[in-house]
Order: structure tokens, then C-alpha cells, then sequence
């Protein structure tokens, strides 16, 4: 017996246009984002794919990808599970600054350690600050000592991963297609997790916008092996572009 699971980054945002540390920040897509995230369901769609379920965050550039994918498909019907444990990583004080300036101040060697290291976390937001989510209706039923001020990929792997074994997992086990639409850094912790990534391996992983990335996964629910759908170096491009957002 075996497995699979769909992965797809949101589309390009409004702030990933304009460069900016993003994060728990909730943006829309870009017009590019939405015809990414429509050109993602096409793919999805021409190989034959099809959903039981989907699972997303609480950010609207996830949740709108999502939906515009499984309009694609005509399985707008499908039941869309929302959990603030799938949001992007938390980017504390960096949230709204470009990486760009950022890398021109502080380096691109800081840069890089900020966007891809394992364990290192960003800057904290003031407890104050309007943006702590413990702060916003949004978070509201979630216990303010669980919402983090920033975190490292550790952290936001020790939110993604228990939610993925207790929850996600049981769907795929029990042989439902599951598509879950997340963020870069979200889906970072997953592949390093399913592909069993050492923090040196995960620091040159760049998650590209909008393309699915489907993982085959043996009865154990290991994966065997993934793949990006749609043309190889366009993937690549998409990624490199990620990459280079850091420098200056
Ligand atoms: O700004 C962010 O929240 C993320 C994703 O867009 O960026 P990065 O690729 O730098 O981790």
C-alpha cells in the first residue's frame, strides 16, 4: 500500500512582491500569485489529481490558494481544515522590514541566517506591539502561552509536526487524498521532516510559489520519494528567485 500527499506553497503575495519579512502578517496574493496558484491547480488537474480533504492555515494568501486550486478542480466541496499550527514562521521584529535593505545593513550572511538557519530566531516583537498575535482576534482561542513573538524553523517545526502526526497523518492513513496549501517556512519543517533533512541540509531549501509538490509515501507513511509538478527549470528559476530575495 501506498500513500500520497500534496503540498502547495500560496502563490506569490503582496509583501513576497514587495520583498518584505512577511510572516504571521495577513496579506492577500498578488495578481502573479493568483494566476500561480490557478497555474498550480491546472497541473494538478492535467495529472489527474483529485482531494478529499484540505488543510491550510489561517492566512489569507494560503486559504485563497487553496480555494482558487480546488476551483480549479471543480472540489470547492471538499471539507478545508484552517489551523494557526500550519502558518508561515513567525518573523518577530523583521515582520514588514525588506530583505533587501536588510541584507544591506545588517549582511546578507545575517540575512541568510535569520531567513534559512535552523535554530536561530529573529528579533521578538514587543509584547505591546499591536501585531502580537496573543493580541488579535484571530488567535483569540488559542492559549496566549502557545503564540509565539518570532521563531526559528525549530519552533515553527515543533508546531507543524505534532499537528501533522495527530492530525494530517490519520487522513492519509485512512486513504484520504490530502492537499494541504501552507507557506515557505511552514512546509520547510514538513520536507525536512518527511525527507529526514539534517539543519545544514534544510539551510539551501527554498520552497517556489505555487507549484505542487506531491510526495509518495510507503505504508509506513515514509516518504519514498516527491516531485515538483510542471517544467524543471521554471521550478528552478522560482526557487533561485526565493533564494536571492536576501541578498543585496
Ligand atoms: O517573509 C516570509 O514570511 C517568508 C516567506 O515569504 O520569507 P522567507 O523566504 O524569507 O523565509
Amino acid at each position: 500500500m501506498s500513500y500520497q500527499l500534496v503540498m502547495i506553497r500560496h502563490g506569490e503575495s503582496l509583501w513576497n512582491k514587495e520583498n518584505l519579512f512577511t510572516g504571521w502578517t495577513d496579506v492577500d496574493l498578488s495578481e502573479n500569485g493568483i494566476n500561480e496558484a490557478n497555474q498550480g491547480s491546472i497541473l494538478l488537474k492535467d495529472a489527474g489529481f483529485h482531494f478529499d480533504v484540505c488543510y491550510t492555515s489561517y492566512l489569507k494568501r494560503a486559504i485563497h490558494t487553496a480555494n482558487y486550486v480546488l476551483q480549479g478542480l471543480d472540489e470547492e466541496w471538499i471539507p478545508m481544515i484552517k489551523t494557526w499550527k500550519l502558518n508561515e514562521r513567525h518573523y518577530g521584529a523583521l515582520q514588514g522590514l525588506n530583505k533587501s535593505e536588510t541584507a544591506a545593513k545588517y549582511g546578507e550572511e545575517q540575512v541568510k541566517i535569520w531567513r534559512r538557519s535552523f535554530d536561530v530566531c529573529p528579533p521578538l516583537l514587543d509584547q505591546n506591539d499591536s501585531r502580537n498575535p496573543a493580541l488579535q482576534p484571530m488567535y483569540q482561542s488559542v492559549p496566549s502561552s502557545e503564540l509565539p513573538l518570532a521563531e526559528s524553523l525549530k519552533d515553527t517545526v515543533a508546531r507543524v509536526i505534532p499537528y501533522y502526526e495527530q492530525c494530517i497523518r490519520k487522513d492519509i492513513q485512512s486513504g484520504k487524498k490530502v492537499l494541504i496549501a501552507a507557506h515557505g517556512n511552514s512546509l520547510r519543517a514538513l520536507v525536512m521532516y518527511l525527507d529526514g533533512l539534517s539543519a545544514e541540509q534544510i539551510l539551501d531549501l527554498n520552497i517556489p510559489t505555487g507549484v505542487p509538490l506531491v510526495y509518495e509515501l510507503n505504508d509506513q507513511l515514509q516518504a519514498v520519494n516527491h516531485r515538483y509538478l510542471g517544467d524543471e527549470q521554471l521550478v528552478k528559476a522560482k526557487m533561485q528567485a526565493v533564494k536571492n530575495q536576501g541578498s543585496k
